[in-house]
């Protein structure tokens, strides 16, 4: 039975999908479409309670939360395709650090900016300009913090390319390309070079292309 990922179009599925493919992992995808409410639907919520995307089934494994995912793949296939942990256990703390950075420090203004500056147009909601201030005060604080550390290292985890640095991938695409805000990582020299050389990767790459964002 080949692993299905359920999505693929929107963000955090893509962080699944980006390190399936650097790490050479056959996959399929299952379609659900967040606009129709699909991801709602009883039988979806039997595979993720919370009812949103990604959930991947492998067999009769079944998990959620995609950083949860990127972790227990690139664990199971440590000796195939791009290594992504690091090579001792404290290059692997610092993986793990900046995972958690990503998820708690600079995910969550992008995806508001995210909500209120992309979608709520197209949907008609109203958009909130008080959270947009506050997201852009706090990446300005966040991608400070990065410009300083990458000023050290080339990438986040140390002089090599990690699950950290893969997991920035699919809310970076929207920071850098559909928020107008491209500016808060082109004006951050080292910043800019590191989402120059991550952005590029074959594998990132091959996801945009064939799994298109919803917008
Ligand atoms: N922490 C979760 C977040 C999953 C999540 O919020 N997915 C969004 C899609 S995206 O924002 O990641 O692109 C979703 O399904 N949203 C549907 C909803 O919120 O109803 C993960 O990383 O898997």
């Amino acid at each position: 039975m080949v692993l299905k990922v359920y999505g693929p179009t929107y963000a955090s599925p893509k962080r699944v999908l980006v390190c399936l493919i650097e790490k050479e992992i056959e996959f399929e995808t299952v379609h659900v479409d967040l606009f129709k409410g699909e991801n709602k639907e009883p039988e979806f919520l039997k595979l993720q309670p919370f009812g949103v995307l990604p959930v991947i089934q492998d067999g009769d494994y079944t998990l959620y939360e995609s950083r949860a995912i990127i972790r227990y793949y690139a664990e199971k296939y440590k000796d195939q395709g791009t290594e992504l942990l690091g090579k001792t256990i404290e290059e692997r703390g610092l993986v793990e650090q900046w995972l958690e950075v990503e998820a708690h420090n600079f995910q969550p203004p992008i995806y508001n900016l995210v909500i209120n500056v992309l979608f709520a147009p197209l949907l008609g909601a109203p958009s909130d300009s008080k959270v947009i201030e506050e997201s852009d005060q706090k990446l300005e604080k966040v991608l400070d913090i990065y410009e300083d550390r990458l000023s050290k290292t080339k990438y986040l985890a140390g002089d090599f390319f990690s699950l950290a640095d893969l997991s920035h991938l699919p809310f970076g695409h929207y920071l850098v390309n559909q928020t107008g805000r491209g500016n808060l990582v082109r004006e951050r020299k080292h910043v800019s070079a590191w989402w120059d050389d991550i952005s590029n990767r074959p594998a990132w790459k091959k996801v945009l292309e064939l799994y298109k964002y919803p917008v």
